[in-house]
């Protein structure tokens, strides 16, 4: 096997209160290989966001990685220094967010953010920067690159500026780029031209992504794996194939009934009843006992590990 781009290892990230910690990402291990599209699915607050601001070293100031080891290409980065991780961020490793806002400046225009960008990373001079600032806007989607350059974030609209931040993202030609629900907010036309934009340029560069989405109709279309978390854990990963035709764990099971198909005969819903566990109050046993339909005195009596089942498919579940 290829030497991984990413590898967590029994990665805990936790917020601190007054006086106490809450563990919100609790000992979680995957890698991501070359070329490869990892999902990261789960419903809100089982702490898809939390593990990729980890990654980042981006964490809110209240929250702190309390162990494990994040990897890439086989350095810790968590041993490196504030300057060393501001150089990995943008130039290694890229993040694009559900709300472009949050990491365009309201203030500058499109081409200076996209320049002021180019220099830091690679190096060049403006001149340079301003060209491959051009030649990315070309390849996504902007015909008329001088024009765009020089507008302000709020004179485009959602979907274009959705593009813009995925051109800052690959410009630098990182080996990692970190989606976190990059097309959430999208309408879904515009959703599916932002996919089909992306799927294109991963191609192109064979670049590795971590993609984290509740939707599984994304997963299905952008993912080689996925990894399904819960309650701050991994309960299932498997290939986007088996994990779409053998899913072994009831809560991904729960997710596949709750998410439409267009294909095939029309299937009722089936929404999982109650919500994820707020972090803080877990319970002794399986942490989704409480919601799932098998659960049997043997589940609330202690975690379940995540094993494997069959190659490549893990599951955290004794029933599976
Ligand atoms: N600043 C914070 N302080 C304390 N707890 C937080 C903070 N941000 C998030 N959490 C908690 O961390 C847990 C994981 O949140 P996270 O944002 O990673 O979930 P998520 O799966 O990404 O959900 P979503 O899809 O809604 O973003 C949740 O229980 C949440 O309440």
């Amino acid at each position: 096997m290829q030497e991984p781009i990413l590898e967590v290892k029994t990665l805990k990230t936790s917020f601190k209160s007054k006086n106490r910690a809450t563990t919100v990402v609790d000992g979680i291990d995957f890698q991501i290989g070359p070329n490869e599209v990892v999902a990261l699915v789960g419903e809100s607050g089982c702490g898809k966001s939390m593990t990729s601001l980890s990654i980042m070293q981006l964490l809110p100031r209240s929250g702190e990685i309390s162990g494990g080891e994040i990897r890439f290409r086989g350095k810790n980065l968590l041993n490196l220094s504030k300057k060393e991780m501001a150089d990995v961020r943008g130039r290694k490793i890229s993040m694009i967010f559900q709300e472009p806002m949050t990491s365009l400046n309201p203030v500058l225009t499109i081409g200076l953010q996209m320049t002021e960008a180019i220099v830091r990373h690679l190096g060049v001079g403006k001149e340079q920067a301003t060209q491959t600032a051009d030649e990315w806007l070309r390849r996504v989607g902007f015909p008329e690159p001088t024009r765009t350059r020089r507008q302000f974030p709020h004179q485009l609209s959602g979907g274009m500026r959705q593009r813009v931040m995925l051109a800052m993202a690959m410009v630098c030609k990182p080996d990692l780029l970190i989606a976190d629900e990059p097309t959430t907010a999208l309408d879904v036309t515009i959703q599916a031209q932002v996919l089909d934009l992306m799927r294109d340029l991963l191609k192109e560069t064979g670049m590795s992504v971590l993609f984290i989405t509740h939707d599984l109709g994304v997963v299905a279309e952008m993912a080689n794996r996925v990894i399904v978390m819960y309650a701050g854990q991994i309960v299932e990963t498997a290939d986007v194939r088996t994990l779409f035709t053998q899913s072994a764990h009831p809560y991904t099971k729960g997710l596949l009934q709750s998410t439409p198909r267009m294909k095939g005969s029309i299937e009722k819903l089936v929404p999982i009843p109650g919500a994820v566990p707020p972090a803080g109050s877990i319970l002794p046993g399986c942490r989704f006992a409480d919601r799932c339909p098998l659960a049997t005195e043997q589940c609330r009596e202690r975690p379940p590990e995540l094993r494997e089942i069959s190659p490549g498919h893990s599951v955290r579940c004794i029933l599976a």
